[in-house]
Order: C-alpha cells, then structure tokens, then sequence
C-alpha cells in the first residue's frame, strides 16, 4: 500500500458473540485501519476536505459497531469494510479487529481482512 491514513486502536464497546451470554454484555473490540488514500492533495492545500478525515472515519466505524452488534468478528469487519469503501470512497484497506478479552489465555484474538488492491 501506498500513501495511507491510518487508525490505531480504535476502542469501541458493543454486544458482540456468539454464545447466549455474550448477548447480554458489552466487550471491548479494538480496531486498526490502514486507509490507502492520496495524501498529495491535503498535502499541498492543507483543507481537511481533501483528507480522508480520521476523526470522522472513528466516529462512524464506532456508530455501525454499536448499531449492528454482530455475532462474529467477521461480520463486523466485513460491514466496516463495505461502509469505508461506499460511504468514504476508499479503495484499498487493511483491517484489523482484536477482540482482548475473548480467550483468557491470550492476549488478544482477532482477524485481519485486506480488501481492494491493498
Ligand atoms: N473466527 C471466529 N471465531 C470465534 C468468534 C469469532 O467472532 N470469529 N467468536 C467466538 C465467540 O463469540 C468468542 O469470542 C467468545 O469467547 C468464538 N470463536
């Protein structure tokens, strides 16, 4: 990938799992994104308008992960993937979302998809 924005350890709290009791409680899900996005133009005309605004990409990635509560991670990053690329314009990503306190013997399990020409 070339020019990026990147997001780092986006903590979102939501329902998310598969067993019955995971229905009932909020867990911790943390997120990395590497956005591919041309840098060039915000780089020469210093507007916020021509940057893939991190701080608004935080905020809606965290509305569809408390709105949707998924059963599984996959789900979860396959519809932030999709709203990236359709709502943001972003044509090329890597995501990475970490679920810390599902396996008590790790440290952190989770998935990585890459999507678009990443
Ligand atoms: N590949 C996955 N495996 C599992 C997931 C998941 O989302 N993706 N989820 C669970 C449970 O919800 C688990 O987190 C409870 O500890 C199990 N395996």
């Amino acid at each position: 990938m070339a020019d990026c924005v990147l997001i780092e350890g986006l903590a979102v709290e939501t329902v998310i799992g598969v067993y019955a009791w995971e229905r009932e409680v909020t867990q911790r899900l943390l997120i990395d994104l590497e956005l591919g996005w041309d840098n060039r133009k915000p780089g020469h005309s210093d507007r916020v308008e021509d940057a893939l605004d991190y701080a608004a990409v935080s905020e809606r990635v965290t509305e569809c992960l408390q709105s949707m509560q998924p059963q599984l991670l996959e789900r979860a990053a396959e519809a932030v993937a999709e709203l990236l690329m359709n709502e943001f314009g972003v044509a090329r990503l890597i995501l990475t979302l970490r679920k810390p306190g599902a396996v008590p013997a790790a440290r952190s399990v989770g998935i990585r998809i890459e999507r678009g020409n990443a």
